[in-house]
């Protein structure tokens, strides 16, 4: 039997939920929502890093069989501004990612000499957008994006939006958090809306 990528039951903490729902390879659910509904709650109990009971299962192994760390190499959280712990980007890959990340940079037009920059140099875009590079040198089933183009030019939002496709026509399960309606509609196989931490699934749009 072919399990679904994420499988999510009764997922709740005393500050959202429970949430249930099951992401399939290669899909995209996008969760919008106003501030302060329990997006970024819900990405946090995903990639473990909030409290919580109810139970996640990836490709049908439960994460209570799991060590952390295992269950965080499959699920990736990205926050709407990533934390940098060392001088430079660039310091942040391992050198088994690095042929990845160069072939990544052009697709987002992110220089390669901004690897060895200060970090606190880069504009806030770039850092976004290199952070974006950091999650995917990983190699993620699932990715979990907190808005990840909310400080991005036009010509960024389309190039972070291509990249996005490619990578779920390759097998990537994202859930996406966007205020973007425009961005929903061009990535999101899927939408759901948060509200008052509960999530209920959007119609489909023809
Ligand atoms: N550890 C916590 N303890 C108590 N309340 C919290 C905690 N973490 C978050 N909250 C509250 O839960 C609510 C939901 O927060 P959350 O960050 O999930 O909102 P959001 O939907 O992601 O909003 P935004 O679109 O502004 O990012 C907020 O009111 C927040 O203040």
């Amino acid at each position: 039997m072919q399990h679904p990528r994420l499988r999510i039951r009764n997922l709740q903490s005393p500050l959202a939920g429970p949430f249930s729902f099951d992401l399939e390879a290669g899909q995209c659910l996008t969760i919008s929502g106003p501030s302060g509904a329990g997006k970024s709650l819900l990405l946090r109990m995903l990639c473990d890093l909030d409290p919580h009971t109810g139970e996640a299962l990836l490709n049908g192994l439960p994460r209570s069989g799991m060590s952390a760390p295992a269950w965080r190499a499959g699920v990736i959280y990205q926050p709407a501004e990533a934390a940098w712990w060392l001088p430079t980007a660039g310091e942040h890959f391992k050198p088994a990612q690095m042929a990845r990340v160069r072939e990544l940079l052009p697709q987002l037009n992110l220089s390669p000499s901004l690897l060895e920059s200060d970090i606190t140099r880069l504009s806030t875009g770039e850092r976004q957008r290199m952070a974006l590079i950091r999650s995917l040198a990983c190699q993620p089933q699932v990715l979990l994006l907190d808005e990840p183009t909310a400080a991005l030019d036009p010509e960024s939002v389309a190039a972070t939006e291509a990249l996005l496709q490619r990578e779920l026509a390759a097998g990537l399960s994202i859930i996406l958090v966007t205020h973007s309606e425009a961005q929903a509609q061009t990535l999101g196989h899927r939408s759901m809306t948060m509200r008052d931490r509960k999530l209920s699934e959007n119609e489909a749009t023809p």
